[in-house]
């Protein structure tokens, strides 16, 4: 129930889509917002970056982050917002969630895209946190985050983690 637990909105973000439903989320939740960043940025270059993550995620590869989570044990649901890519979650992703001992906390995955909906990222979310109750994910398009936050809202009226 929000009222009771402390609310971490984690994300990575590429091209912006996944930060705006992270704000959307942040602000129905008056959780803390905190934006994963690898130390060395993917490139601008959009093949490029399709290229290169495909490799990494192959090669279950996990970039290391600029910054930690102050006090990560304070936080009872951790909302992870990730692009989708190659169907799962963005590699900062994989190192964020093996970065911290995040059992007996919910995590709440949510991804934008541009079609695969949540892919595969929620099992593979669940293999990098095993002790975590994982909630199903909610997909937004990446196109449509600007109109997504009536959605969003809802979503978090449903999961019970809206304000009150
Ligand atoms: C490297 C890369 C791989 C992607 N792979 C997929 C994919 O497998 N399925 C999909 O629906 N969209 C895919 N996309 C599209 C992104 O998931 C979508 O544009 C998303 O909203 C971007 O979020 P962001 O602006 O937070 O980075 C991919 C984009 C990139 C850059």
């Amino acid at each position: 129930q929000n009222n009771d637990s402390k609310i971490l909105v984690a994300y990575y973000s590429y091209s912006g889509n996944t930060k705006a439903v992270a704000e959307q989320i942040q602000k129905g939740t008056d959780g803390d917002l905190f934006e994963i960043q690898p130390i060395k940025p993917y490139s601008k270059n959009y093949q490029e970056v399709v290229d290169q993550a495909k490799k990494e995620i192959n090669d279950n590869y996990k970039p290391a982050l600029k910054t930690k989570v102050k006090d990560i044990d304070k936080y009872d649901v951790i909302f992870v917002g990730s692009p989708c890519w190659w169907a799962t979650i963005a590699p900062p992703i994989a190192t964020f969630l093996s970065s911290y001992n995040l059992s007996g906390k919910t995590v709440i995955p949510f991804m934008t895209h541009e079609g695969s909906r949540m892919g595969h990222s929620e099992n593979d979310i669940k293999a990098l946190c095993p002790k975590s109750n994982v909630l199903k994910g909610l997909p937004i398009r990446g196109s449509q985050v600007k109109q997504a936050e009536e959605d969003v809202m809802k979503w978090l009226e449903k999961i019970e983690m809206l304000k009150k």
